[in-house]
């Protein structure tokens, strides 16, 4: 037999057209091979189980072999085979239908990437790689005849008896000139190790050698020989394909080590499995994110029926949920995603949810079964669970049950065991109860400790995303407002209906300003005096909540917050009207010695806030000294 015919494109240079549209991921050409050649494995071995193939299927395996002198690469299986009839079929007309398609929409084309990625490339995408590419095949059928199809990259074709002796196909590819870098073996195995890692159908690539028992020695040492064995690239049975009740933690983990080798152990996983509205499997690992979001990203791993498709998920699972390690593997996902498509496809959004909740009930359980690991955990979990209440409705709903507020002390409380905590003394007179916090320790402590004197407790909100969750916690909490700690002097961050009244006569206070506005002479601090406890500090320096918002907003911002950006940073200088130091002032009679106090008292203000800097520093400590050496 032989037949030369034409295959059903009309236009006649469509290759050299996807060849140069396709370059940049021409890799794709073997991911599509195998998964044609594992198709068809597995389509035999369900006739086998149907009773309609009655051979043997055990053993079967895919193969793909390189030959640089040849420069050929072949990727052969013992799967169902074609018959001429099915190769005119699956071959010219359906694997090109695709093409004929594809030169239709991308002659009205604006965006060729865009069509690209609606495309199933299939068979075809071996052409670029290809000068020529020949079938060798034969059908499993009974008394089927081996064919051979031959296409050099034109439109035209050529059927003719095969030679095959077994059952099964091998595709040669006889590769350009430009794509030669895949003859080389260690490239051909990156590839393969990349899309091919979890096919269910073992891949041989070559032979390795590995140590085999054999027998002792005379001493009764155990001795070892050297064998040849195939070289299989692919673990056909990946955990997202069993049951979570086969499996046990140490599987989870060492499946983790698999994927990412060398990485830091994850705190914990979850197991998804849906089989309606649509068909989605995976395991989704939470690693230790620390404060490193940026570098997390991209970790999780799209599979399509255990084909590798993309790390790149965005789309199927929410932002914030890319954080995850692990792996999705969903049939309902076609193998060249595109933007577009996942954008339009009603799929993704159910996914997108389905991913979110369960991410949620694992959270929610953790909590519930074992609060004090949940705990211990929050360093991890925590900046991953705000990320997602801020960005994620459905998932803050679920997470604002089990999201968890730390205090400075390192003691946690949930939302409402917080407000709980905190109404009785931080309620303010507007009814608000208002939630102090710090994002320095170290250089708040001064403010901390006033606060924690009055009974009033601080959260922690160190972390990256901490202003964002303030800000929504503000919005979605009624009557809860947030406070810096170092918003305003203790007395007043949290403003209350009884007022300490200052000692000092109108007079007096106007005086005390006076001689502080001429102490400090700075335009960016506001000094006024008020009457704070006693036992409060002379002199306090803070810059108020709103304006410190804005003006970080305006960092990341832009727009109207340019507006605050560009004011130029203000303080508010409170000094303390009962303070016994604010009396030695006003009873010295020497001007200079009351400048002098008046400006060891705000520098000291600033001390204690590390603002104290540069040429102020200098002048402090040398007033210091002559203040020491006075006495
Ligand atoms: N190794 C093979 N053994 C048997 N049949 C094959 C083999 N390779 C391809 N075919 C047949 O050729 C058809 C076309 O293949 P092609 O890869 O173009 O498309 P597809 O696999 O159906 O879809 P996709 O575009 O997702 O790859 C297949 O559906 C199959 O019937």
């Amino acid at each position: 037999m032989q037949e030369k015919g034409n295959i059903s494109i009309h236009t006649e240079n469509i290759f050299p057209i996807i060849k140069k549209f396709l370059y940049s991921d021409n890799e794709i050409f073997l991911r599509e091979l195998v998964s044609n050649a594992v198709d068809a494995t597995q389509k035999l071995k369900r006739l086998s189980s149907l009773g309609e193939f009655n051979g043997d299927t055990d053993g079967l395996q895919v193969e793909i072999k390189v030959d640089a002198d040849r420069k050929t690469i072949t990727i052969s299986d013992q799967g169902i085979g074609m018959t001429a009839e099915e190769i005119k079929k699956y071959i010219n007309q359906v694997a090109f239908s695709g093409a004929t398609e594809f030169m239709e929409k991308f002659k009205e084309a604006k965006d060729a990437k865009e069509i690209i990625g609606k495309f199933g490339l299939g068979f075809y995408s071996a052409f670029m790689v290809a000068d020529k590419v020949e079938i060798n095949t034969l059908s499993y059928q009974q008394g089927a005849q081996p064919a051979r199809w031959i296409c050099d990259g034109s439109t035209e074709f050529e059927i003719t008896d095969g030679d095959r002796a077994t059952r099964g196909t091998e595709i040669t590819l006889y590769i350009n000139e430009e794509s030669e870098e895949f003859l080389e073996e260690s490239k051909l195995r990156g590839i393969l190790n990349k899309y091919c890692q979890f096919l269910p159908v073992p891949i041989k690539f070559g032979t390795r050698t590995e140590r085999e028992p054999d027998g002792e020695d005379e001493e009764g040492k155990p001795k070892f020989k050297e064998v040849t064995v195939d070289d299989i690239i692919n673990n056909t049975a990946p955990i997202w394909t069993k049951a979570p009740g086969e499996l046990s933690d140490e599987d989870y983990l060492n499946f983790y080590r698999e994927l990412y080798p060398f990485s830091e152990e994850p705190l914990f996983w979850i197991h998804l499995n849906v089989d309606y509205p649509f068909n989605l499997t995976g395991v989704l690992y939470f690693p230790k994110i620390k404060n490193e979001l940026e570098l997390q990203r991209n970790k999780i791993k799209l599979f399509s029926r255990q084909v590798f498709i993309t790390d790149e998920v965005k789309d199927i699972v929410p932002e914030f949920l890319m954080l995850l390690h692990g792996v999705i593997d969903s049939p309902d996902i076609p193998l060249n995603v595109s933007r577009s498509f996942l954008q339009a496809d009603g799929n993704v959004k159910k996914i997108n949810n389905y991913v979110t909740r369960k991410v949620a009930d694992k959270l929610s359980e953790l909590f519930k079964t074992d609060r004090k690991s949940f705990e211990e955990k929050w360093a991890d979990i925590g900046l991953f669970v705000k990320y997602g209440m801020i960005s994620e409705e459905k998932f803050y709903d679920k997470a604002k049950d089990f999201v968890l507020l730390e205090n400075v002390n390192k003691e946690f409380f949930t939302l409402e065991e917080y407000h709980n905590k905190t109404k009785d003394l931080q309620t303010d007179k507007e009814g608000n109860v208002v939630y102090l916090y710090s994002n320095d320790p170290a250089r708040q402590h001064s403010f901390i400790q006033g606060a924690e004197k009055r009974g009033y407790d601080v959260l922690l909100m160190n972390s990256p995303l901490d202003n964002h969750f303030i800000g929504q916690m503000e919005s979605k909490l009624e009557k809860v407002r947030m406070k810096r700690v170092d918003a305003d002097v203790v007395d007043k961050l949290i403003e209350k209906e009884e007022k300490i009244e200052s000692i000092l006569s109108e007079d007096q206070s106007k005086m005390v300003k006076d001689l502080f506005d001429k102490a400090i002479n700075k335009p960016m601090m506001d000094v006024e005096v008020t009457g704070l406890s006693p036992d409060e500090l002379p002199v306090t320096v803070t810059m108020d909540e709103f304006m410190r918002r804005m003006k970080e907003m305006a960092k990341t911002g832009g727009g109207m917050m340019n507006f605050y950006g560009s004011m130029p940073d203000k303080y508010k200088v409170s000094v303390n009207g009962n303070h016994k130091l604010i009396q030695l002032m006003l009873n010295s009679k020497d001007e200079a010695t009351q400048q002098q106090l008046a400006r060891q008292a705000f520098d000291l203000a600033l001390l204690s806030q590390g603002m104290l800097t540069g040429a102020d520093l200098t002048e402090f400590v040398n007033r210091s000294v002559a203040l020491i050496g006075q006495n």
